[in-house]
């Protein structure tokens, strides 16, 4: 029988330093997060980070926790129980990080019968700390625990039509009656170095732009070079011209270079250029989380008219938005009929 997993990133127990602490650990130790030898990301992650972040996370947790749980988790589980109600296969959740495993998730459809399993990774553009890392782990949960098992995986959708109707829909939605003088694209930033780590090719990809235009396989695995097409397609069908808009990258550590512009530095910079009213988008999620509920809703804003800016909002994510659930559902029914896939 046929069923299918969708995969999103997870959160901590509760926003507490006890919690956040294994939960940060995990993260970080994934070696396609913090990809450096294994001797030197113990001591950066537990010999460093982890000596302050978890009380400084827990901190932001406790901003947007909600009574049922935290937002990222409590949206994904709302999201699955409604792809369920179109779909006659069973459907489970499991998490990247934290205690909602992949593992769990398996099970769950085992015990339903399932032996043909399609992974739904929720990440629209793929990269190795997000995308390839959720696949990698699905596959060796499988080898150990359920060798049986098929599984399939759904792509990143980041070109898909379906899914940028819905997401230009949604925002045009947010959009209306706000009279932006600029929207902003803020997508969760990577180190710089992950991007030729994730180029096949080894030399096609520059960082710049200047490769995006150059048709390559490199594309196929280039976080960058999908989130300015995830940001192209949108714009061209919500009809916004183009100097309206621009894309910057959050959430850095303070390592490395990493994705240009920085989110927080355009916050700055906005006002002084007379862009006082400003809408912020968020596409790497699909669902509301910390890095969007704290750090763009509430640090962001804050930011902004500190540096003189006026309106400012925060576009939601697609969260259990109808017509996102019946695109999920419809990728997933078609899979189940004749295995064929979204392009
Ligand atoms: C869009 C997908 C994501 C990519 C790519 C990504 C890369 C990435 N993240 C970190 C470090 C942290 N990210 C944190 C939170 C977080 N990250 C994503 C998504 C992507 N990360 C989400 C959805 C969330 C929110 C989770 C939630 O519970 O709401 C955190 C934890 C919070 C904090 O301490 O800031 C860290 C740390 C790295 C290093 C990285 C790429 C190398
Ligand atoms: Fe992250």
């Amino acid at each position: 029988m046929k069923g299918v997993l969708l995969v999103n990133l997870g959160s901590p127990d509760s926003p507490t330093p006890k919690d956040v602490k294994p939960y940060l650990d995990e993260f970080l130790m994934d070696e396609r997060v913090i990809d450096v030898p294994n001797w030197l990301r113990n001591i950066i992650v537990r010999g460093i980070i982890l000596r302050t972040r978890p009380k400084k996370s827990a901190e932001a947790y406790k901003k947007i926790w909600w009574e049922e749980g935290s937002p990222l988790v409590v949206i994904s589980e709302r999201f699955t129980d409604k792809v369920k109600e179109h779909t006659k296969m069973p459907v489970a959740l499991g998490m990247r990080y934290g205690s909602m495993t992949i593992k769990n998730g398996l099970q769950e459809l085992k015990d339903k019968g399932v032996d043909e399993v399609l992974l739904v990774p929720l990440y629209p553009q793929y990269a190795m700390s997000s995308f390839e890392t959720v696949v990698v782990k699905t596959m060796e949960e499988k080898e150990q625990h359920f060798p049986e098992m098929k599984i399939t995986t759904l792509q990143a959708f980041y070109k898909n039509e379906d899914y940028l109707k819905v997401l230009s829909n949604s925002i045009a939605k947010s959009l209306e009656g706000f009279n932006y003088d600029h929207i902003l694209f803020s997508y969760h930033g990577i180190p710089e170095r992950h991007i030729k780590k994730s180029d096949p090719t080894k030399f096609h990809c520059k960082i710049d732009g200047s490769c995006c235009a150059t048709n390559s396989v490199a594309h196929n695995t280039c976080y960058r070079h999908q989130c300015y097409e995830t940001t192209k397609r949108v714009t061209a069908l919500l009809g916004i011209p183009e100097d309206k808009i621009s894309v910057s990258f959050q959430s850095r550590l303070p390592n490395d270079p990493w994705l240009k512009p920085y989110t927080d530095f355009e916050f700055e910079r906005f006002p002084k250029e007379g862009k006082k009213n400003l809408a912020v988008i968020t596409p790497a999620f699909v669902a509301d989380c910390l890095e969007t509920l704290e750090e763009i809703a509430m640090e962001g804003k804050e930011q902004f008219t500190e540096a003189g800016g006026v309106e400012y909002k925060h576009i939601p994510c697609l969260n259990t938005d109808e017509n996102w659930v019946a695109v999920m559902a419809d990728w997933v029914n078609n899979w189940e009929k004749d295995g064929s896939l979204p392009s």
